[in-house]
Parts: C-alpha cells; sequence; structure tokens
C-alpha cells in the first residue's frame, strides 16, 4: 500500500493481490483445453463421425472460442484503464494566453503551483502537477498560451509547439477559453486542434473561464462557440477561477470522463503484469486468430494446433504445461469415447 497515494490506486493494489486473476486464467485455458480436446475427437475418431457432424462440431468449437475471444479483449481494455489509473491520469489545459489556465490549475490543486498574472504569455513551458480529483490520480499538464506565431517571441512559440504536443499526448485535454477576452482568441488554430483531438479520440471538455466578466447569457455564449469550434455544446463549462462559478460541475464531469477511460466502474481495476497482457495479446489471442483461419480452411488439426497456442500462452502465466495426456483426460472423460 506504500506506493498507493489515492483511493483508486489502493483499490487497484488491493485488486492484484487476490487469487482471483489466477483463477479466472486457470478457467479460460480449462476452457480452451476442452475446445482443443473437442476437435481432438474429429482428428483421432474422424472415421467414425460423418461430415456434418465433424462441421456441427467446429461450429461448436468457433463459437465458444468467439465468446472467449471478446471476454478477454474486454478483459484487456479494463486493465490498460487499470493502467491509467495507476500511472495517473494525463489532464492536460491548452488554451489562448491570458485564458486562466494556470489559475484553473491552482484552482483545482488547491494550491499555488504555478505563476498567475496578466501578462500575456506568463507560462512559457509544461510544468507537471499530480493532484487527487475525487480520489483519482490526476497530473495536470499546465502549458503555454497558444496564439499565433507571428505574435509570440521565439521561446513562446517553442512553448506553443510543446502544449500542442502535449496535448495529443493527454488522456483529458481541457481548452480554456476567456469568455472576456474573445479577441485574443485565434479560433481558426483551436478549431484545428479540436479536430486533431477528435481524430485521436481525445476526452476534450473546453471549459469558458472569467464568467464573471460574462456580458451576455451562458446559452448564447456556449451556442455561439460550440458552432464556432465544431462540438456539442454539452462539452463546454462555464466557471469562474475568481469565484469559483461552476467549479463542482466541472469536477463532477471530471470524475464521469475519469470512470470512463479507466472503466473503473463497471467493476474493480485489475493490475496484471506486462508480460501477462504480453502473452495474452501474443500467445492467447493470436493463437484464436490462427484458429479462425484453419477453421476456414477446415483444417482440423491446425486449427487444434493453433488453439494449444493459446493453452500455452496462459500456461506461461499461470505456470501450467499442456500435455497429451491432460487434452485425451478431457476427451475421454468428456465425450465417453472408445467404449
Ligand atoms: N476576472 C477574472 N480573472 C481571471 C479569472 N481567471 C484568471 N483570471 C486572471 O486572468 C489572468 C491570466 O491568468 P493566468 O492563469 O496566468 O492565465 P494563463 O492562461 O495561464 O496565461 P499564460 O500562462 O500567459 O498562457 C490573471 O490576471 C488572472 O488573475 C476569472 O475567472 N475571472
Ligand atoms: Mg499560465
Amino acid at each position: 500500500m506504500i506506493d498507493a497515494e489515492t483511493e483508486s490506486q489502493r483499490i487497484a493494489a488491493l485488486s492484484s493481490l487476490t487469487g482471483k486473476l489466477k483463477d479466472l486464467f486457470s478457467s479460460w485455458r480449462e476452457e480452451i483445453v476442452k475446445n482443443v480436446a473437442l476437435l481432438t475427437t474429429v482428428i483421432d475418431f474422424g472415421e467414425d463421425h460423418d461430415i456434418e457432424e465433424v462441421a456441427h462440431l467446429f461450429q461448436d468449437v468457433d463459437q465458444n472460442i468467439q465468446r472467449l475471444e471478446s471476454e478477454i479483449e474486454e478483459y484487456l481494455k479494463r486493465v490498460q484503464g487499470s493502467e491509467v489509473l495507476l500511472k495517473g491520469i494525463k489532464l492536460i489545459l491548452v488554451g489562448p494566453p491570458n485564458a486562466g489556465k494556470s489559475s484553473l490549475l491552482n484552482y483545482i490543486a488547491n494550491q499555488d503551483a504555478a505563476i498567475v498574472s496578466d501578462i500575456a504569455g506568463t507560462t512559457r513551458d509544461i510544468i507537471d502537477i499530480p493532484i487527487d480529483i475525487n480520489g483519482y490520480k490526476v497530473v495536470v499538464g499546465d502549458t503555454a498560451g497558444i496564439r499565433a506565431p507571428s505574435a509570440a517571441d521565439t521561446i513562446e512559440k517553442e512553448g506553443i509547439k510543446r502544449a500542442k504536443q502535449k496535448a495529443i499526448g493527454g488522456d483529458v485535454v481541457l481548452i480554456i477559453i476567456p469568455v472576456s477576452e474573445e479577441e485574443t482568441v485565434d479560433y481558426n488554430d483551436l478549431l484545428e486542434l479540436v479536430e486533431s483531438l477528435k481524430r485521436e479520440n481525445k476526452e476534450l471538455v473546453v471549459v469558458l473561464n472569467k464568467q464573471d466578466l460574462l456580458t451576455q447569457t451562458e446559452e448564447t455564449t456556449i451556442s455561439e462557440l460550440s458552432k464556432k469550434l465544431n462540438l456539442s455544446p454539452e462539452q463546454f463549462k462555464l466557471v469562474s477561477c475568481k469565484t469559483g462559478y461552476g467549479m463542482e460541475e466541472l469536477t463532477q464531469q471530471f470524475t464521469n470522463i475519469f470512470k470512463k477511460i479507466s472503466l473503473s466502474d463497471s467493476a474493480d481495476p485489475i493490475v496484471i503484469s506486462e508480460r501477462a497482457q504480453d502473452l495474452l495479446k501474443n500467445d492467447v489471442l493470436y493463437g484464436f486468430s490462427q484458429f479462425k483461419i484453419w477453421k476456414e480452411n477446415e483444417d482440423v488439426v491446425l486449427a487444434s494446433e493453433s488453439l494449444r497456442q493459446s493453452v500455452e500462452g496462459i500456461g506461461k502465466i499461470t505456470g501450467q504445461a499442456v500435455g497429451v495426456e491432460e487434452i485425451l483426460g478431457v476427451v475421454f472423460s468428456s465425450f465417453c469415447i472408445g467404449k
């Protein structure tokens, strides 16, 4: 528990200590062995089966394997979600200069982590601050204000370039726009960024800051900007770092996004080693994909060989090797062959 800094990390650490994982892997392994055994009955006792029966058997195995495949893929997705939890969710703040990016960071971090000033271009390079938002470990990256390079000096230009790169590498990106100084915002540039973030499927929230200086209604402001940036109105949040307006709603939205990307709401987070993940992908799932190819070619022997590779993959994780006896054992006990 020493490294568990937040609640979600603590849960993740706990769940890795249980023997549930091994049971799960063993049950997958058993299931695949059973299917290898099913195919073996065709190989070894093929003459006694008519063609239709063989095709039927193949169909059954295919269905079982498909079911298992989606289960394992789903599982790997959850593992990746849990990894995001452990490493910390990367939340990147970008936007025009003077928008209040550093102010927002200070507000959510509840400390003066970044320098705030009314001089545009105050933050010139990226700073990462680890904070806890509703139990989630989050690393907030504050960046240099994005404005037209012609208006920025050399150091600032480099900062802007890095800000954009940083945004692309984040898990969640907040674009901060000041509602009071819209003329300073380069919407073409921001639209370009929005489009590239969409392509990368990043979670994106546009934070409209300085609500205390707003001169028109919230609805009008949001509807205008959602058109300009080609985003839905739900992706906008109006706040004020000065008065705290909208901050609770914003943090609530963060939590919803964190739950979504870490998949930690559906069940306990899971942690397995890098090696186990590789084996699941490169041996188990790969074996399944090979099985499908040989099944298409109606080659029972190679289809069954492919599944053996999957069994061996899991065996490397759980420390179980597969022997002929085991497969034959399942064949004889399950299918009453040889009587
Ligand atoms: N009225 C008002 N002023 C704000 C608000 N948030 C920030 N400010 C002010 O806006 C100015 C710029 O804030 P910063 O947080 O430094 O802005 P930034 O986006 O980090 O700016 P750069 O680092 O230059 O890119 C400061 O003078 C803040 O005090 C707000 O909600 N309302
Ligand atoms: Mg700043």
